[in-house]
């Protein structure tokens, strides 16, 4: 039976001692967070993201625009928080609705301000050794390796999913860290021979209980980004954790793995560009 990595803890422990830090500070970090619609798993991520902002003493706001913004009203709205000091980043939340082009409105954030670390400017310093903003998720899981002494130097990583927001930077980091990564995505042939090689398996498709014990190499770490509605309406992650959990050697739970460390992480962000 494994061990379960509490993200909760790691993240309200981190959290303190940011709030020491902004304790300190005379000016106060600022986020802005702009959610575009009525996406009810949007307001959750973004009502949590508040009551965190609020935990540590960041300077926090939350503009709700309706459905039928345009993107030019949106692009106008990034370029006064860009030219505003008191916030430090700023965080669109994905996605936007069909009608506004996520490439023209990730551009529009100064790279200085981007916390989600989506910009391609932050993309290509990160993929380039300069990192400066790393995507929360990733960089959450990454804290969460350090924090239960996971070393990924000659290790089998399989990231499951490729997306620019958690399968590709999830990718990259594993790789500096000298783990050998494998991607896998909808198209691969035969996912569980190749999940079942993994050492350290991170799993972002968004498929509830995708994963069952069948996908997994015993005593491997698994790492379950997931956020996924059951029939019955419960939050589950990728991963079945009730089957996984005595297979894998370390395990992340959904609620309380991954998603609270991607807010901790934006938040130290934020802290980070108002210290600059
Ligand atoms: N806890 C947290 O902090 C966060 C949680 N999430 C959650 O993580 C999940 C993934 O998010 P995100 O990366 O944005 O999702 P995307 O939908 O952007 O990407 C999903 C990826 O999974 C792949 N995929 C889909 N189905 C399968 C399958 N059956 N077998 C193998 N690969 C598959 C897709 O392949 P292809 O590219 O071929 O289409 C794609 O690469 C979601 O549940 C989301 O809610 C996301 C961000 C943060
Ligand atoms: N620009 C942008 N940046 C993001 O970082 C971003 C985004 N858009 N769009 C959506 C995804 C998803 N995401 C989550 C963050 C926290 C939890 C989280 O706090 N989860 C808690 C509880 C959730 C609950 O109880 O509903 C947990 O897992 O314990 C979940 C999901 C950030 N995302
Ligand atoms: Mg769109």
């Amino acid at each position: 039976m494994g061990e379960i990595i509490d993200g909760r803890k790691l993240a309200d422990e981190m959290q303190a001692n940011m709030a020491e830090t902004v304790a300190s500070m005379v000016k106060k970090p600022g986020l802005v967070v702009i959610i575009v619609g009525e996406n009810p798993a949007s307001q959750t991520y973004v009502r949590n993201k508040e009551k965190t902002a609020v935990k540590i003493g960041i300077h926090s706001k939350i503009d709700r625009l309706p459905e039928t913004v345009s993107e030019d009203e949106l692009v106008s709205l990034i370029e006064t928080y860009n030219q505003d000091d008191n916030f430090h980043g700023i965080l669109v939340q994905l996605p936007l609705p069909k009608h506004i082009d996520e490439d023209r409105i990730l551009l529009a954030i100064d790279p200085r301000k981007d916390v989600d670390g989506f910009h391609p400017f932050n993309v290509g310093k990160m993929m380039t050794g300069q990192a400066e903003m790393i995507p929360c998720t990733p960089y959450g899981i990454m804290k969460m390796f350090e924090a239960y002494n996971v070393d990924l130097n000659g290790k089998h990583a399989v990231m499951v999913g490729r997306s620019n927001i958690v399968g590709k930077p999830m990718m990259h980091l594993m790789l500096d860290a000298n783990a050998t990564v494998t991607v896998a995505h909808s198209r691969t042939v035969d996912l569980a021979a190749v999940t079942k090689e993994a050492d350290i398996l991170v799993v972002a498709v968004g498929q509830g209980h995708l994963i069952d014990k069948s996908y997994v190499k015993p005593g491997a770490v698994v790492i379950d980004v997931g956020m996924n509605r059951s029939p019955e309406g419960k939050l589950i992650g990728d991963v079945n954790f009730e089957e996984v959990k005595d297979v894998a050697s370390l395990i992340t739970p959904v609620p309380g793995g991954v998603g609270p460390m991607t807010i901790t992480m934006l938040m130290d962000q934020t802290i980070r560009n108002a210290q600059k």
